[in-house]
C-alpha cells in the first residue's frame, strides 16, 4: 500500500530540519512544495537528505521518500497532491503566507469534486494565529461548493514550532544541522468531526494560547534581542552575543518581563518558568550551532509589529502591572537601530526613520501611540543607543 501525502510548504530550515522529518518519521510521502527552482531540482534528484543534530555526537537521521515541487513552474502538479494529501503543512516565513492562499484554494476545489475526506492544513511559522490567518487568506478564493467542502472537511489548527535550525552550508546543499531540542504544539480542532493524524513529536492541546505566548514572548523575544544588541556591538555569532554579559543582562531583564507577565497571566510557576528562561538562554550558548544575528534579527519590521515578540508583552505588561517594561522598551529601540543592509525590512524601516521621522516610524511600525509612557521609553531609549 502506498504511503500517505503530506505536503510541506517551505523546504528551508525549519521545513527540511523540523517538519518534514517529522513527517516523514510518522510515515508519510513527504513532498516538499517550494519556489526556490535548485532546491526543488536538487530534492527530486537526490530523493533523499540528512539531518544531523548539532550535539557531540552528531547523530544523523536520512530522510527518504520525498519529493518536491516547484509551485511557481507547476501549480497543476501542485494543486493535483493538495487534492491527495492528508496534512499540509507549512514553513515559509509569516509575509508569505498569504501567498500560498491560490494554491490551496484551487487543490481544496478539486477535492470539493472527488475527494471526501479530511484535511489538516498547519502553519509553522512564529506567528500568533498562524493557521486561522491562511484560513481567512484561502476562503475569499472558494466557491460556495468549496466553502460547503472546507467547512466540514478542512481545518487549519494554529500551532507553535520550537527548534533552532540556523542558516548554514554544507557540501550537500539538502543536508541540515538541527539542535536536539524541539517543540511542535498543535491546537486541536474543537469539532468532534475532524481529528489531526498522528504525528510523531506533535503535542495536541485543547487551548495553544498559553503555549505559543510562552514560546514566542521568551525563545524569539529573548534571541531577537541577543540578536540586536550583538549586531549594534559588532558580534556576528548569537553565540557570542549571549556570552556577552551586558548583553545576557539585557536579555534577561527582557525575560524577566515578559516571564512576569506569562506567569501572572497563566498562573504559570515561576520556579518552572525560571527554569524555562535558563534553558533558552542555554539553548543559544550551543557550542555546536553557527547561528548569525543577522538572521535571527532578519524582518525587523516585522518583529517590531504590533502582534509580535516585543510589542505585543509590552502592552500587555504595561495593562497588568501599570508600569513601563524598561528592557523591552530597550529591545524595541534596538530593534530600530538595525542597519543590516542585507536585509530589506531594516533598509525600509531606516528609511521610514530618515524620511518620516522616528516618532511617525514607531507609531507606524509599532502601533504604539505617541505620547503613552510606552512610547517615550522606546524614544528615549532608542536616542540613549544611537
Ligand atoms: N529556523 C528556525 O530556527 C525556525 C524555528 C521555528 C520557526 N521558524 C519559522 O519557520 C518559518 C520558516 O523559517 P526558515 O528558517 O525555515 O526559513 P527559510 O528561509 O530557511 O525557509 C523558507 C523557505 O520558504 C520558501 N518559500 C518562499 N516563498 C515560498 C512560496 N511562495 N511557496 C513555497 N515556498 C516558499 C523559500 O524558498 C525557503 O526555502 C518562519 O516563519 C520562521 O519564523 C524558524
Ligand atoms: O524566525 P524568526 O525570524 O521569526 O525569528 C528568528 C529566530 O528567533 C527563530 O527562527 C528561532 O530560531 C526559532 O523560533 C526557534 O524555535
Amino acid at each position: 500500500m502506498s504511503k500517505p501525502i503530506a505536503i510541506q510548504f517551505g523546504a528551508g530550515n525549519i521545513g527540511r530540519g523540523f517538519i518534514g522529518w517529522l513527517l516523514h518519521e510518522s510515515g508519510y510521502h513527504v513532498i516538499f512544495s517550494d519556489v526556490n527552482a535548485d532546491l526543488v531540482d536538487e530534492i527530486n534528484r537526490q530523493k533523499q537528505y540528512d539531518v544531523i543534530l548539532a550535539e557531540e555526537n552528531q547523530t544523523t537521521t536520512v530522510i527518504n521518500d520525498i519529493s518536491a515541487i516547484n509551485s511557481q513552474k507547476n501549480p497543476e502538479q501542485l494543486q493535483a497532491a493538495i487534492k491527495e494529501a492528508e496534512i499540509i503543512t507549512t514553513a515559509v516565513g509569516p509575509t508569505v503566507l498569504p501567498y500560498l492562499a491560490e494554491n490551496l484554494a484551487a487543490g481544496i476545489e478539486l477535492r470539493a469534486n472527488e475527494q471526501p475526506s479530511s484535511l489538516v492544513i498547519i502553519a509553522c511559522e512564529n506567528m500568533i494565529g498562524g493557521s486561522e490567518s491562511l484560513k481567512e487568506a484561502v476562503y475569499p478564493l472558494l466557491s460556495d461548493k468549496g466553502v460547503a467542502y472546507a467547512d466540514k472537511y478542512v481545518r487549519f489548527p494554529n500551532a507553535a514550532v520550537d527548534r533552532i535550525v540556523p542558516d548554514q552550508h554544507h557540501d550537500n546543499p539538502l543536508t541540515v544541522m538541527v539542535e536536539p531540542f524541539y517543540e511542535w504544539v498543535v491546537e486541536k480542532p474543537k469539532d468532534e468531526g475532524i481529528t489531526i493524524p498522528t504525528i510523531s513529536g506533535m503535542k495536541l492541546v485543547d487551548d495553544l494560547e498559553p503555549y505559543i505566548e510562552r514560546k514566542l514572548f521568551t525563545v524569539n523575544t529573548g534571541h531577537a534581542v541577543t540578536a540586536y544588541l550583538g549586531y549594534m556591538k559588532e558580534i556576528e555569532s548569537i553565540e557570542d552575543a549571549i556570552h556577552n554579559e551586558r548583553i545576557l543582562f539585557a536579555v534577561r531583564s527582557a525575560l524577566e518581563e515578559t516571564g512576569a507577565l506569562l506567569i501572572k497571566k497563566y498562573q504559570f510557576s515561576k520556579k518552572e518558568h525560571e527554569e524555562y528562561i535558563d534553558k533558552i538562554i542555554n539553548r543559544f550558548k550551543n557550542p555546536y550551532i553557527s547561528d548569525y544575528v543577522v538572521r535571527v534579527g532578519r524582518s525587523p519590521i516585522r518583529k517590531i509589529g504590533a502582534n509580535d515578540r516585543f510589542v505585543m508583552p509590552a502592552k500587555q505588561y504595561v495593562e497588568a502591572f501599570n508600569t513601563t517594561p524598561k528592557a523591552l522598551s530597550h529591545a524595541i529601540a534596538a530593534a530600530l537601530l538595525f542597519t543590516y543592509d542585507g536585509d530589506h525590512e531594516a533598509n525600509d524601516l531606516q528609511k521610514a526613520i530618515k524620511e518620516n521621522g522616528l516618532d511617525a516610524t514607531i507609531t507606524a511600525y509599532t502601533g504604539i501611540e505617541p505620547y503613552t509612557k510606552l512610547f517615550e521609553e522606546v524614544k528615549e531609549a532608542y536616542l540613549e543607543l544611537a
